[in-house]
C-alpha cells in the first residue's frame, strides 16, 4: 500500500493517493480509536487529515442529535464524555457515505451488529480498500464459526488485520499507557501502517503475524471475564479468580479452542498484549466483569440484558452473547466436556445460579493441572459407550459366527466398536499438543535444573535460556532453583494427573477386549521377563493399582502369574509391554 501526497497521473488527471479513514462505529472504543487514529492522521502525510466516523444515531434526552452534538463539541456525549476526539474527526449517521471515500476501515462495533453493517456495506465499498476490526467476538454461521474478519473479508472481499489488547477504552481515553497487538494474516508492510495509524507515546502497538490467533484471545477472553465476575459476586477472591478456577484454567481454554479452530494459532500470541495482558485487565476492570458480578450477587435472578441495560446505558456486553457461541459451537462438534470453564460460564449465563451450583461449576481438580480434560472426557465417553452396549458373546462379531481377529471391543456390535475406534483415534489427536507441551515444559525444567547445577548435559542455545532467567540464575541463585523446583514439581503433578486419566481410559478399554489366548498369554510372560527393571517396577504397579481397585488383598512382594489374573488385567498388561516396545523402536 503506497500513501504517496495527492498529484496528476500521466493523463493528466487529478488522483489522490492519500488516505483516508473511516470508523465504523462510536461507541467508547470506537471512540477513543477515532481520537487514535486522528491525532496520527494529522500527523502523517501519507494520510488526509479528516478522519469519519460513523455513528449509529441516536437522540438525546434533550432531543439534539448524537451526530450533530459530536460535531459540535467534539466529544461523544453518550459514549466517551469529557474527552475531546480531535477536531478533525467528522461524525456521519450514513454509513455508506461515511465510508464511499475512505480505502481504510476500522470496524469498531459490538460484533452482534456486524453481519447487518456487512450486508449493507457490500458492493458498496470501491477500489483498493484495507480494513482492520477492532470487534471482540464472533459470529456462528451454519457452517460454523467465523470470525469477524473473516466476516469483513467475506462479505466485502477486502484483507483485514485485527487490533485487539488490554484496552480498557476510558483509561486509554485519558492517555495512560496501553499496549495492543496488531494481528495480520499476509503482508506485513500494511500491519506496519496500521501500527503507524495507531501507536502513540501511550498507546504502544506489536504487529505479530496470527490474525486468528489475535482475534480470538480477544473474543475469548470476555467469557473468561464472565467467570471473573461470578467468582466476585460469590466473594470467592482474588486467588480463585487468578488460579485453578478461573483466569488460569480461561487461558488454557482460550488456547486450547483456538488450536482447535485453528492450527496454525501460535502459542507465543497468548503472551501478547492481546492474550494474557488482556484476560488481566478485563477480569479486574471491565464491564463483562462487572455485569456478571452483579448477575451474580442478584442470585441469578436479574437478567445480563436487564442488568446491562441499568448499568451500562447503551454499551454493549460481549461475553455473554460469545459464551454462547462458544458453547453452540462445542456442542455442534461433540467437545463441550473438553472446556468446563467455557460451557459452565453460558450454562450459569442461561440459567438460575445458585452459590453452591456456581462452586460446584469450576472445572474437576482433573484439569486443573492438566487443561482442558481430555483425558477424563474420552475416558467417560468410552465408558459411557461401553456401558450402553449389549454385550455380544465373546469370539463373535455381531451376526457371524467367524472367531474375532480384533481385540479392543471383541464383545461388542461392529457398530459400536468403529465408534470405539474413531473415540480412540480422536483422543490421540487431541493428546499430541498436550503431551508435546508437556515435553517441552519438562525440557526445560531439565535444562533449568542442569544449569542450576551448572551440569548442562544437552546444548544449550540462547533462545532456550532467555536473558531474564540468566540473570536471575547469576543474581539469586537460591531464588532461580526454588523456581526450578516449583515449575518441575508442577510438570510431575501434570504428569501424574495425566498417567492417572490414561490408566483409567486404558482400564475401560480392557474391559471390552476378547479372552486372551493361551499362545498370546505366553507371549506376554516372555515380554514381560525381558524388560529391564525400571519397567518391571511398572508392571508391579500397574498390577497392585488394578488388585486393590477391584478389592483384592495385596502384599507389597509382587508376582506376577498370569494364569490367575482376570482378563482385563492381562490386556492392560499387554497395552502396557507394546508401549514399551514402541518406545523403544523410536528411540532406536
Ligand atoms: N470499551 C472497551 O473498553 C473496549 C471494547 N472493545 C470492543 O470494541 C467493540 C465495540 O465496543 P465499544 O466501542 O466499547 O461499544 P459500546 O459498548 O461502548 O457501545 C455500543 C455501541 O453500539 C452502537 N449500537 C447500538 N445499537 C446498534 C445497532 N443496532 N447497530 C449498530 N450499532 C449499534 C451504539 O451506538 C454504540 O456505539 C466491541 O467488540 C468491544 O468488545 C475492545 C477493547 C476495549
Ligand atoms: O476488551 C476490553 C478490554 O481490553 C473491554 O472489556 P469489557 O467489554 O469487559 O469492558
Amino acid at each position: 500500500m503506497s500513501h504517496a501526497k495527492s498529484g496528476e497521473d500521466a493523463n493528466g488527471e487529478c488522483h489522490d493517493s492519500k488516505s483516508r479513514v473511516t470508523i465504523v462505529g462510536s461507541g467508547s472504543w470506537g471512540s477513543v480509536a477515532a481520537k487514535l487514529v486522528a491525532s496520527n492522521a494529522l500527523k502523517l502525510p501519507s494520510f488526509h487529515d479528516e478522519v469519519r466516523m460513523w455513528v449509529f444515531e441516536e437522540v438525546l434526552p434533550n432531543g439534539e442529535k448524537l451526530t450533530d452534538v459530536i460535531n459540535k463539541t467534539n466529544e461523544n456525549a453518550n459514549y466517551l464524555p469529557g474527552i475531546k476526539l480531535g477536531r478533525n474527526v467528522v461524525a456521519d449517521p450514513d454509513l455508506e457515505n461515511a465510508v464511499k471515500e475512505a480505502n481504510m476501515l476500522v470496524f469498531v462495533t459490538p460484533h452482534q451488529f456486524m453481519d447487518g453493517i456487512c450486508k449493507k456495506l457490500k458492493g458498496k465499498i470501491k477500489g483498493e480498500v484495507e480494513a482492520i476490526s477492532l470487534v471482540k467476538g464472533m459470529e456462528v454461521k451454519k457452517e460454523g464459526p467465523c470470525m469477524i474478519s473473516s466476516l469483513i473479508t467475506k462479505e466485502l472481499g477486502i484483507n483485514c488485520c485485527v487490533l485487539m489488547g488490554a484496552n480498557i477504552a476510558n483509561e486509554i481515553a485519558v492517555e495512560k499507557f496501553s499496549e495492543a497487538t496488531v494481528g495480520y494474516r499476509e503482508s506485513r508492510e500494511i500491519a506496519d501502517t496500521w501500527v503507524q495509524l495507531f501507536s502513540t507515546p501511550y498507546f504502544m502497538v506489536t504487529p505479530v503475524h496470527d490474525v486468528e490467533g489475535v482475534e480470538l484471545c480477544g473474543t475469548l477472553k470476555n467469557v473468561v471475564a464472565i467467570a471473573a465476575g461470578f467468582v466476585d459476586g460469590l466473594e470467592m477472591g482474588n486467588n480463585t479468580k487468578a488460579s485453578a478456577a478461573i483466569m488460569r484454567i480461561g487461558l488454557r481454554e482460550m488456547k486450547a479452542l483456538s488450536k482447535l479452530l485453528f492450527p496454525s494459532v501460535k502459542g507465543s500470541t497468548f503472551f501478547e498484549s492481546c492474550g494474557v495482558a488482556d484476560v488481566i485487565t478485563t477480569c479486574f476492570g471491565g464491564r463483562n466483569r462487572r455485569v456478571a458480578e452483579a448477575f451474580a450477587q442478584s442470585g441469578g435472578k436479574r437478567s445480563f440484558d436487564e442488568l446491562e441495560a441499568e448499568m451500562l446505558e447503551g454499551q454493549k456486553l460481549q461475553g455473554v452473547s460469545t459464551a454462547r457461541e462458544v458453547y453452540e459451537t462445542l456442542n455442534h462438534s461433540g467437545k463441550l466436556e473438553m472446556f468446563p470453564l467455557f460451557s459452565t460460564v453460558h450454562q450459569i449465563c442461561i440459567g438460575p445460579m445458585t452459590k453452591r451450583a456456581a462452586e460446584e461449576a469450576p472445572p474437576s481438580t482433573d484439569s486443573s493441572t492438566t487443561g482442558p480434560n481430555f483425558l477424563g472426557c474420552y475416558r467417560d465417553q468410552v465408558a459411557e459407550l461401553l456401558s450402553q452396549e449389549e454385550r455380544l458373546p465373546h469370539h463373535e462379531d455381531g451376526d457371524t459366527k467367524k472367531p474375532s481377529t480384533e481385540i479392543i471391543g471383541a464383545g461388542i456390535s461392529s457398530l459400536k466398536r468403529e465408534k470405539l475406534k474413531a473415540l480412540l483415534r480422536q483422543c490421540v489427536t487431541d493428546l499430541i499438543p498436550g503431551v508435546d507441551e508437556m515435553q517441552s515444559r519438562a525440557r526445560s525444567m531439565l535444562l533449568m535444573s542442569q544449569l542450576s547445577n551448572k551440569k548442562p548435559s544437552i546444548s544449550v542455545t540462547n533462545e532456550e535460556v532467555e536473558d531474564d532467567i540468566q540473570l536471575l540464575m547469576k543474581s539469586d541463585p537460591r531464588l532461580f532453583k526454588e523456581i526450578v523446583k516449583k515449575h518441575t514439581d508442577d510438570v510431575l503433578t501434570s504428569l501424574n494427573n495425566m498417567q492417572q486419566q490414561a490408566e483409567k481410559l486404558l482400564d475401560n478399554v480392557a474391559t471390552s477386549c476378547r479372552p486372551m489366548s493361551r499362545d498370546e498369554k505366553r507371549d506376554l510372560q516372555r515380554s514381560i521377563k525381558e524388560l529391564p527393571g525400571g519397567n518391571l517396577k511398572r508392571i508391579a504397579e500397574i498390577i497392585k493399582d488394578h488388585h486393590a481397585a477391584s478389592g483384592k488383598a495385596f502384599s507389597d512382594e509382587v508376582t506376577v502369574n498370569l494364569e490367575e489374573e482376570d482378563n482385563v488385567m492381562l490386556w492392560r498388561l499387554h497395552f502396557y509391554v507394546a508401549a514399551v516396545k514402541s518406545a523403544r523402536k523410536l528411540a532406536s
